[in-house]
């Protein structure tokens, strides 16, 4: 298995190109980010080749945080700036070599909702693919994110049928997953086409993948079974330092 440490969550609060050379002197084998907008692409690009990492995943901007936003993309009215957030992210990608980019839907409900994100994401579909990108559409809990647009997988596998677009692909957060569906092992096996990128962090808390609800070994071992090889990426609130909660790593190395 491999692990790509989610730099949104994991040393966060240090500068990007430093969080990269943390990640990688930590053992992972990639990194991925949320908002990576305010830091020199070139400074990012040099962390990523000094270390070796690849950059897996960046985030659209989400909007105003301040105002409660999460998301533009499910947003009806807000069309223009999803476009606007989709061409930075891309842009960005383009710059450190990322090759997906999740699109963050926002707090909505309702047909009028669906409709938004359907046309946006053949928008950002059309605009990821000239530049040989993935896009990742992400069920997120509602206890969490109360009012999230996008909740379940039934919900995303069914938006991404609809959609039909080859570069469009399943975020299968194993912590969303749990908490909204449970029955991991079903929705993992179920979903598997689909899958562009798989998270991973302990229900309930959300922190470290070795204690709680979930059974990271078995998930590591089915995943193997069933053939992903893809990444893992971990995102999760570590319960003291970072490096302090390393162990499952070495533990999910199935
Ligand atoms: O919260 C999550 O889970 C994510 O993967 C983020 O990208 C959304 O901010
Ligand atoms: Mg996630």
């Amino acid at each position: 298995m491999k692990f790509s440490a989610n730099l949104g969550f994991l040393w966060h609060d240090r500068p990007l190109p430093e969080a990269i050379r943390l990640a990688a002197a930590a053992g992972f084998d990639a990194v991925e980010c949320h908002f990576p907008y305010e830091t020199d692409p070139a400074e990012v690009r040099a962390a990523l080749s000094d270390t070796g990492l690849p950059m897996l995943a960046l985030n659209t901007l989400p909007g105003d945080r301040n105002a409660g936003e999460f998301g533009l993309y499910a947003l009806p009215g807000r069309e223009e700036d999803g476009r606007r957030v989709i061409r930075q992210a891309v842009d960005y990608a383009a710059l450190i070599g990322a090759r997906k980019v999740h699109v963050m839907a926002g707090l909505a409900s309702g047909e009028p909702a669906h409709r938004t994100f359907l046309s946006s994401l053949v928008f950002a579909s059309d605009l990821a693919a000239k530049a040989g990108l993935t896009v990742l559409i992400e069920p997120i809990n509602m206890q969490d994110v109360p009012g999230y647009f996008l909740n379940t997988t039934d919900q995303a596998l069914e938006i991404l049928a609809e959609l039909d677009r080859p570069n469009v692909k399943l975020m299968f957060d194993c912590y969303h997953v749990h908490i909204m569906e449970g029955d991991l092992a079903s929705r993992l096996n179920a979903c598997l086409p689909m899958i562009g990128h798989v998270q991973i962090a302990a229900v309930p808390g959300r922190g470290e993948p070795d204690q709680g609800a979930i059974d990271y070994v078995a998930v590591m071992k089915q995943l193997q079974q069933i053939g992903y090889d893809g990444f893992i990426g971990a995102e999760y609130r570590p319960r003291a330092t970072v490096e302090e909660g390393l162990g499952w790593m070495q533990r999910l190395r199935v």
